[in-house]
């Protein structure tokens, strides 16, 4: 086996509450996390040295060197593993970078799984995940993908049931916005307004709506607490936000720490009715249509004929 190619979705935070901050400096979570069909492929090679690689849109800002957290997913899996960490790791980016929409969290979460692979490691996948939780918060359900409940930093997760597909219209924006600068945002706002913080709690209305298959329901009760601090950093996105709400969406709002903001639509059409729309609006530097949930990280079949072997070359 010389190559390992996996499949990693994109997330959007349905609703995202966030707690105080705990001692270690990260904020208590209860995130219903949403995988959706944007996604990135990560490819392990054999090689003399571990290097990585990217293609696709706005990577110009990606590190290529050991701080991509690819390479660190490599270098944590081959400590563990006692193994050498010579790969080449190419990535391939449909997910926007530094979106909100966990794009280097999916492709830990990838290099994980693609690198047990290769070396053969056998990890249970419960055991990928916990040492995903190491690279970042968002890794955990990169891997789990679905629809789930993370709880403590985000990294805990439950699985939610749901019924039927949910589309979607994500409005990109230029530039990104930095996770610690959204949440430090965030403290800056609550601690100007003097208000306690209430303990995070799961939305009820949000998860039974899921259940139903209810997107009126769910596109009404979709709510993240960063949304105010990534709108002070990026005031533009207001617009965004409104553009997409007069085009018809259920539900907007920024996704986790932004600046995309998602859009929930009533079916397929809508979804490409609300993406035109916010196209000639001016709002965005530009759309995608996906649905969710789909599911998380897998391997690809190297070969895509009946008789391949998945991700074996
Ligand atoms: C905004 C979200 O994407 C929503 O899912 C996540 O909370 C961020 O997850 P992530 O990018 O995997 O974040 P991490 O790499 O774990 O942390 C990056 C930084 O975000 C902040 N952070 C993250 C998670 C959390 N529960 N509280 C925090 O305050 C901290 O400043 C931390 O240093
Ligand atoms: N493999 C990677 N892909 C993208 N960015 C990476 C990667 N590794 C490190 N980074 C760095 O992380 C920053 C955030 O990128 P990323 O795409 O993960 O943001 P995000 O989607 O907002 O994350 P999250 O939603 O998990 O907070 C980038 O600006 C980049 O410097």
């Amino acid at each position: 086996m010389a190559s390992v190619t996996v499949q990693v979705p994109a997330k959007v935070n349905l609703q995202l509450a966030v707690g105080a901050v705990r001692p270690d400096g990260y904020h208590e979570l209860v995130s219903v996390f949403h995988a959706v069909s944007l996604f990135d492929e990560v490819t392990v090679t054999r090689a003399d040295t571990l290097t990585v690689t990217v293609e696709g849109e706005g990577t110009d800002g990606v590190p290529l060197d050991r701080t991509n957290l690819a390479a660190r997913a490599v270098e944590l899996l081959a400590d563990r593993l006692g193994t050498s960490p010579d790969l080449h790791v190419h990535i391939r980016k449909g997910i926007p970078v530094a979106g909100g929409m966990a794009g280097g969290s999916a492709d830990a979460a990838a290099t994980l799984l693609a690198c047990d692979t290769l070396w053969r490691g056998n990890t249970p996948r419960e055991m990928l995940r916990r040492l995903g939780a190491e690279l970042g918060s968002d890794v955990p359900f990169s891997d789990l993908g679905g629809t789930a409940i993370g709880t403590g930093r985000g990294e805990r997760l439950a699985a939610v049931p749901s019924v039927g597909r949910f589309h979607w219209v994500f409005a990109l924006a230029d530039g990104g916005l930095s996770t610690p600068a959204v949440y430090g945002e965030c403290d800056r706002l609550r601690a100007v307004a003097g208000a306690d913080v209430p303990d995070p709690a799961p939305h009820e209305g949000l998860i039974a709506a899921l259940r139903a298959g209810d997107a009126a329901a769910l596109g009404a009760s979709m709510a993240n607490d960063l949304q105010e601090a990534a709108l002070s950093l990026r005031p533009a996105l207001r617009a965004t936000l409104a553009a997409g709400t007069a085009a018809g969406a259920l539900g907007a709002l920024v996704s986790g720490s932004g600046p995309t903001c998602a859009f929930l639509a009533a079916d397929e059409a809508g979804a490409h009715a609300v993406a035109r729309a916010l196209e000639t609006s001016g709002t965005c530097r530009t759309t995608r249509v996906a649905y969710g949930p789909v599911g998380g990280a897998r391997v690809l079949p190297r070969l895509r004929n009946a008789e391949s072997a998945p991700g074996v070359l």
